[in-house]
């Protein structure tokens, strides 16, 4: 008999052989000891999630799509921040790009390290899509010289080592809750990151000294229910139709306090649906593809009496040239050790193409591209955030940038097909 077989099957069912007492003795210390090492293992797991001072916030936030801490700092973590965000350039900038592994954020990194700018990337790398998709970024940004640090923009104190280790001239800030529809999945996300985020990040960059000049991410979204076509700047954004439009509107409006107050530079992009390589898994034209190759039905939306539904899609290539013309006429920052010395510069500028096309017609480009029949499933526009059309007018970046987009959405989606199956083709799965 091995002594595995004097353990009962059921606790508490004792068998009574030996006197009651020793057993009521043998019993509490069996159940003090077990609080020891209940207390003991409980104790080393908050201590492993909790252990480092950079450890996120985010770990108590209910807004949180992934568990994650972040480790930051140390002297060789010190030397690649420094020499990522070096100057390689006479008359170069020092620019921390926040969102870095995302679409836009990868490309304007790529282009800004390309011209001999200093750059250091800074993401999250939440799950709200692929996170496979982040990292193969990452891979390429490193490629070109580029570090991302990994951490969030509500994590203060790395924000605030980041620039006593590099006085950044500029920031490119781009990391947000992106997408219309998600919003009403997890409406907390958008408060957290394109709220609370931008405040965090604002936060640190009054006090920065020097303080940069910031250029941001809003969005075409701001125009919501407006009917007026084009969108121009001057034109009312007080009908937001989601809470992300919402929550972009409102960065826009904290953007203008923190110039206000604190004579902080600050430039707001209203990118109109950019799309390209290396592009967002949730956006329409990326999953139709994927799903035009699968033989699976694409919903295709349509306005009450058959309306078109229509988007300004930008070219991501457009876009990235919007962005560094909107970093190099960026005025600096007037204040310093947190105080406002002087009015300083707040501009809002559109950046889309111009030439609103139906998403019927995108599926007709993508239909021939893939050289695959869509299956249409022709649905109402849903009540989820989504409107019926964008429209930019870009007669103010033209003037004050020189922006002029060059690629239309048949050259832009052969370039995005040609990627998308080299991507894909090398094994890898189009999820979401
Ligand atoms: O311009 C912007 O500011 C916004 O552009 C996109 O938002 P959206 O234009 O809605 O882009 P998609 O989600 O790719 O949708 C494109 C079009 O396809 C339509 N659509 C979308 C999904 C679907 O299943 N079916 C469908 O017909 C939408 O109604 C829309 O007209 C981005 O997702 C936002 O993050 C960005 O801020």
């Amino acid at each position: 008999m091995s002594h595995l077989d004097n353990i009962p099957s059921t606790p508490g069912k004792f068998k009574m052989e030996k006197s009651a007492y020793i057993h009521r003795v043998r019993w509490q210390s069996s159940i003090t000891k077990l609080t020891f090492w209940s207390l003991i293992i409980l104790g080393s797991i908050l201590i492993f999630f909790y252990r480092s001072p950079s450890s996120s916030p985010l770990s108590s936030d209910p807004s949180r799509r992934s568990l994650s801490t972040y480790d930051w700092g140390g002297p060789s973590w010190e030397k690649r921040v420094r020499s990522s965000a070096r100057v390689r350039s006479r008359n170069g900038i020092s620019v921390l790009v926040t969102g870095a592994a995302g679409f836009v954020g990868t490309h304007v990194s790529v282009a800004l390290k390309r011209r001999g700018d200093g750059v250091l990337g800074l993401d999250n790398f939440n799950n709200y899509y692929d996170q496979s998709l982040k990292r193969d970024r990452q891979a390429l940004l490193e490629r070109t010289g580029v570090f991302v640090v990994e951490g969030d923009i509500n994590d203060s104190a790395l924000l605030k080592k980041l620039f006593e280790v590099v006085p950044f001239t500029h920031v490119m800030h781009l990391a947000a809750q992106a997408g219309v529809r998600y919003a009403m999945e997890n409406p907390s996300s958008y408060v957290h990151s394109n709220i609370a985020g931008l405040v965090s990040l604002l936060e640190v960059c009054k006090s920065a000294n020097p303080q940069p000049a910031i250029v941001w991410a809003s969005s075409s979204s701001v125009y919501g229910l407006n009917t007026k076509v084009p969108f121009s700047e001057q034109d009312r954004t007080d009908e937001p139709a989601s809470l992300y439009a919402a929550t972009k509107k409102g960065g826009e409006e904290i953007a203008h306090s923190y110039n206000h107050i604190y004579g902080l530079s600050l430039t707001g992009l209203r990118f109109f649906t950019v799309y390209g390589p290396w592009g967002r898994p949730d956006m329409a034209y990326f999953f139709f593809t994927r799903d035009i190759l699968k033989g699976k039905s694409i919903p295709i939306f349509e306005a009450a009496d058959h309306g078109t539904v229509a988007r300004d899609f930008t070219y991501i290539d457009d876009i990235v040239k919007g962005c560094l013309a909107s970093l190099d006429t960026a005025e600096k920052s007037t204040g310093s050790g947190g105080k406002k010395k002087g009015p300083a510069q707040l501009r809002v500028f559109n950046l889309g193409n111009t030439s609103p096309v139906p998403v019927s017609d995108l599926v007709s480009i993508l239909e021939k591209l893939l050289k695959v029949k869509a299956k249409r499933n022709i649905m109402k526009l849903p009540r989820n955030g989504d409107v019926q059309f964008t429209h930019a007018n870009i007669s103010l970046a033209q003037r004050e940038l020189g922006y002029k987009p060059t690629t239309d959405l048949p050259t832009g989606l052969k370039k995005f097909v040609r990627w998308y199956m080299n991507y894909y083709s090398q094994g890898k799965k189009a999820d979401a």
